[in-house]
């Protein structure tokens, strides 16, 4: 049985992880060890398991969320091989439409996953043809519901057109026997709901099922999961993680249920829990972003910064012309006097739209410094793609502590080979990164340098890419988006993307001031977090009816993501108009909140 030391979990922590009789819900405020709980749970759960036959399914909400707990479970040193964890897509893929595709017809004669590149790229095409409104890929977000498919867009008047989109799109994928990533979650919804012998079957192998942020879990894959649980009758549990104040994927359709909700879906009994203790920030951050709550809960400064002297700041008077100067300004500022350290620094935006721009002036203003930022990777973090899979293994340094993570991989490489019919089993996963290991590969382009690295690697392995259609689909799409990232990266004046070095900064942890949209920024912590385009119409959406809530949660999430420093800017300028004769005002909570700022 799994046992840990007195100290290195608190009783909150441990009643959630002790209570067996009932499913589990534990709400956790930000920076309570959410998951540390569940990396705890998952290792004492496979420690009670009984059968050869049973595994525990951890759901994430990112891949990287998905590997960081397989790195910290493994660190706990039990055996994981009764372990599966992955997004809520993989955990589909694998587990339902794989062995039972051939309960919906149009998958019973096989199906491809279109990966996000071709999505794009076709959704993209598809574009062209509407002018009225004019709309891109990003407008073309569509939802699966447990009924229909649902467009995300608040922008209604551009419906029409997105429709149009999406029914071209949908009947090519028919025809190509491709599905996409909602399609999985709409396909295997469909599975478990016709055939209830699959639940059971489900249900039997999986004593727990544990779900982390579940605040933005969608209804159909809070259906897909209950589904499973209901049947089980009680021998299947599920432990669900997540805090409700951080729901921000509303408008993809993410959301909160009640616990009696849950009940009344599963027909069984729920045990809530709470994690009131905030391990991460300072006393005076929390006091700050608890004024955001829309769920009632209770946050105690707990951790070591709990009474660190904290500067909170207000800019509500820099124009939107002068915003890199003021970033710049704060930058330093954090550095050189407060004793930050560069890679502790974050810069998080309610859009993607100013963020690569602003990278980019950064860097030119900061020459010193080194900026992790939208875009700036060279290739795509496309997780299903093979070559960006084997890519991880050859672009990190063999290092202690990398051995369990790059293992892993090594052990998903094989896996993957063996499924689009590649026969393995003469090579161990140690065997393949001990190859991968011994590469010398004297190149200092990086596009040259991964072609001659998977070439080595498939000689290798004695295979011939083009006889394997999967892998050569792959390979084309991986190096296809490359070159097209690249090259965008070029003409905005970044000469040495095709680098060696810059290829290998994709896989560094945690590597210069890092920028981003807050929604990326979820689950993350820094010393100082710095905070703009916090204006109405962007934070909230103009055309979000939910928007007053929606707003707070996001300043919540911004906040709560700061150890030491805040600093928010709701620059003035932007978007001046007849309407508008001043540009957009600050978002209307941060008018309203009566806070005493700093001023640095
Ligand atoms: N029992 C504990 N005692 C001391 N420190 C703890 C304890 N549990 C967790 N921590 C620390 O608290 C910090 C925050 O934990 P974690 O990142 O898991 O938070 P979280 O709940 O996932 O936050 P968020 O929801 O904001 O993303 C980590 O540095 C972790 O090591």
């Amino acid at each position: 049985m799994f046992i840990w030391e007195k100290d290195e979990l608190n009783t909150e922590q441990e009643n959630a992880i002790y209570e067996k009789d009932n499913n589990t819900l534990l709400i956790a405020c930000p920076g309570s060890g959410k998951t540390r709980t569940l990396t705890y749970k998952i290792a004492y759960e496979l420690s009670r398991l009984k059968s050869e036959k049973e595994y525990i399914i951890a759901i994430t909400y990112t891949n990287a969320a998905a590997d960081e707990i397989k790195d910290r479970v493994e660190l706990l040193g039990v055996d994981t091989s009764r372990l599966w964890i992955g997004t809520i897509h993989a955990f589909c893929t694998e587990w339902i439409l794989r062995p039972y595709s051939l309960h919906i017809d149009e998958l019973k004669n096989g199906f491809k996953i279109l990966n996000s590149h071709d999505a794009e790229e076709l959704i993209t095409e598809l574009c062209q043809a509407e002018t009225n409104p004019r709309i891109t890929y990003y407008d073309c977000q569509f939802i699966a519901t447990t009924t229909e498919y649902k467009i995300a867009s608040l922008e209604t008047e551009k419906h029409r057109s997105i429709g149009n989109v999406l029914s071209k799109y949908l009947t090519k994928l028919k025809q190509n026997h491709q599905i996409d990533y909602e399609q999985i979650l709409y396909y295997s919804y469909l599975i478990l709901k016709e055939q209830p012998a699959i639940c059971k079957i489900l249900s039997n192998i999986f004593p727990f099922l544990l779900v982390d942020e579940f605040q933005d879990t969608k209804d159909i894959q809070y259906h897909i999961i209950f589904s499973i649980i209901k049947a089980g009758k009680g021998h299947s549990k599920l432990f669900i993680v997540g805090d409700p104040n951080q729901s921000i994927f509303d408008t993809l359709g993410g959301y909160s249920m009640p616990k009696v909700k849950m009940e009344q879906l599963t027909t069984l009994p729920f045990a809530e829990y709470h994690l009131e203790n905030n391990y991460r920030s300072s006393a005076i951050i929390i006091a700050y972003f608890d004024h955001y709550k829309t769920f009632p809960n209770k946050i105690v400064a707990k951790g070591k910064l709990s009474d660190f002297a904290s500067v909170i700041t207000f800019n509500d008077v820099v124009n939107h012309t002068l915003i890199v100067d003021e970033i710049t300004r704060l930058i330093l500022y954090n550095i050189t006097e407060k004793g930050i350290s560069p890679n502790e620094i974050c810069i998080a935006a309610p859009q993607w739209i100013p963020l690569a721009s602003l990278t980019r002036k950064l860097m030119v203003r900061l020459p010193d410094y080194s900026f992790d930022g939208p875009g700036m990777a060279p290739f795509a973090r496309d997780i299903d793609n093979f070559w960006f899979k084997l890519s991880r293994i050859v672009l990190t340094e063999p290092s202690p502590n990398m051995y369990i993570r790059r293992l892993r991989w090594a052990k998903e490489i094989l896996h993957d080979l063996s499924a689009a019919g590649v026969n393995v089993d003469e090579i161990t996963q140690k065997e393949f990164l001990k190859f991968c290991n011994s590469l010398e590969i004297q190149e200092n382009e990086g596009v040259t340098y991964l072609v001659k690295a998977f070439n080595k690697i498939m000689e290798f392995l004695k295979l011939k890419i083009s006889y394997y259609p999967s892998l050569q689909e792959h390979y084309d799409s991986f190096f296809e988006s490359s070159a097209k990232r690249m090259k965008k990266l070029i003409d905005a004046g970044n000469d040495s993307v095709n680098t060696i070095s810059n290829f290998k900064k994709v896989f560094k942890q945690r590597e210069g001031i890092k920028i981003s949209t807050i929604h990326g920024v979820k689950g993350t912590e820094y010393d100082t977090v710095i905070g703009f385009g916090l204006i109405q119409s962007w934070v909230p959406h103009f055309q979000d009816l939910n928007g007053l809530v929606n707003s707070k949660k996001m300043l919540y999430v911004l906040a709560s993501r700061a150890r030491k420093h805040l600093h928010i800017i709701s620059e003035t300028g932007r978007n001046i108009n007849r309407h508008n004769p001043s540009g957009l005002l600050p978002t209307s909570h941060l008018r309203e909140y009566q806070f005493d700022y700093s001023q640095v």
